[in-house]
């Protein structure tokens, strides 16, 4: 029987099974923020145990609020900063040079085809996109993470799904993978992997590939993956030169990151998405899915564009194509959050953080900011924000607010508009 790429990551990293479908897997990384690792730090501290298992296996950012809004924020990033200093975490990345975990530990390409990686934060599934084992624990298991550079894991059981056709001009990674949650729900891959491939993958660049294991959580998937391919290789190429003869090496390499024809799926999905309309949510859970035409006119109060889902210089790319020589709304505000300092360096050069500008967008810096509520654009109660971030949950970005959530181009052209609308109407 063959084996799919989670159960060959599996093979390749399990050190014991000391009890029945409990793989202990050794670690490639452990990513933290200053939300989760200070409990572990602190906790750890107080039994006596303020040790780390490999300083440069060990990432660290501050990013969910940051700068610091607050004491209580402050003292997080505090904790985490000294943490960092005090065992030679070099990889740590701090206000100034700092941006969303999941943008900013692809970007410095930290992650490779075949790791295993575990981070204190639901998102951790994004780094599945290079054909990585990556999934998102709680505090216990990331201080066992940090102490021994282990994680027990269930059998990875794997749903697999297969996108055939090209996707239409305006219809993006986003549209996928909010498709794809609203076929599964919210609960339909509890606890497997997601293993997305076809030919729609294939197009896909790594920005896109993240946007859609980003969201594997949102279906209860444990890690979303892709298998790793010439484009994988193409975006880790400055990071991996010295230890490939050439390109064409590190994908033969990476290859064996693939599943086999005969491995076993809990469940086989196979779509043809050349139809596919741009989609968004309407209610408090992710699967809560409509075409963005059933949603047209829909009111809203704020646009926000960032996060680890759609934060990406693609993704700025795309809205800021839309809001060329446009304004926004008088009706709404908007804000823009690239995800990190070198996306906001890289738009300022094209010359897109001034088309955000002049259309109205207030342009935060990197920083989870908005997505999770906690600072630089909360809603007020009864407000409704477009979001090209992944949760839609009931006062996920303020009490009382509301989330829709949609791609960069279509939260672009509801800026411009003040309502939901589909972005092909700007989009040439
Ligand atoms: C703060 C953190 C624990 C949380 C998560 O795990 O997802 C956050 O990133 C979020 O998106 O709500
Ligand atoms: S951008 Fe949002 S979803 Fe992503 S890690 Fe930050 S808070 Fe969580």
């Amino acid at each position: 029987m063959g084996k799919t790429i989670a159960e060959k990551i599996f093979d390749a990293h399990r050190v014991a099974e000391p009890f029945p479908d409990t793989h202990v897997l050794k670690l490639d990384r452990v990513f933290c923020h200053e939300i989760t690792t200070p409990i572990a730090i602190t906790d750890l501290m107080a039994r006596g145990m303020d040790r780390v298992f490999d300083p440069t296996k060990i990432k660290a950012v501050i990013d969910h609020v940051t700068p610091a809004k607050d004491s209580k924020t402050a003292e997080q990033g505090k904790i985490l900063r000294d943490w960092a200093r005090r065992h030679g975490i070099k990889d740590f990345f701090d206000i100034g040079k700092n941006g969303v975990c999941h943008a900013i530990f692809p970007e410095k390409g930290f992650v490779r085809p075949g790791y295993t990686v575990i981070m204190g934060d639901s998102h951790t599934c994004t780094h599945g996109a290079f054909g990585a084992f990556a999934a998102g624990i709680g505090t216990t298991d990331l201080e066992v993470g940090i102490l021994k550079g282990v994680c027990a894991f269930h059998f990875p059981k794997t749903i697999k799904f297969i996108l055939n056709g090209k996707l239409k001009p305006g219809v993006y990674a986003k549209d996928v993978i909010l498709f794809i949650i609203k076929e599964l729900t919210v609960n339909g891959a509890t606890n497997m992997v997601i293993e997305f491939t076809g030919p729609v993958v294939d197009e896909m660049s790594m920005e896109s590939r993240m946007t859609l294991c980003n969201m594997a959580i949102e279906a209860g998937g444990t890690s979303g993956i892709c298998y790793p391919d010439k484009t994988t290789v193409e975006y880790l190429w400055d990071f991996i030169k010295d230890e490939f003869a050439s390109k064409e090496a590190a994908l033969e390499e990476y290859s064996k990151w693939t599943s086999d024809p005969d491995a076993e799926y809990e469940k086989v999905y196979e779509y043809d998405l050349s139809d596919l309309e741009p989609m968004v949510t309407f209610g408090y859970k992710p699967d809560q899915v409509k075409s963005v035409k059933e949603m047209e006119g829909t009111k809203v109060d704020q646009i926000y564009i960032g996060s680890c889902t759609n934060g990406r210089i693609e993704d700025l790319r795309i809205a800021a194509e839309v809001l060329k020589g446009k304004t926004i709304s008088e009706d709404v505000r908007a804000i823009v959050s690239p995800a990190t300092p070198a996306i906001y360096s890289q738009a300022l050069k094209e010359g897109i953080i001034e088309i955000f500008q002049d259309a109205g967008f207030c342009v935060t810096n990197p920083t989870c900011g908005a997505c999770l509520g906690m600072s630089n654009g909360v809603l007020a109660e009864g407000e409704v924000c477009a979001s090209t971030t992944n949760r839609n949950f009931n006062g996920r970005m303020g009490k009382g607010g509301m989330v829709h959530l949609m791609s960069p181009a279509t939260a672009a052209a509801t800026a411009i508009e003040g309502k939901i609308i589909n972005a092909d109407l700007y989009q040439a």
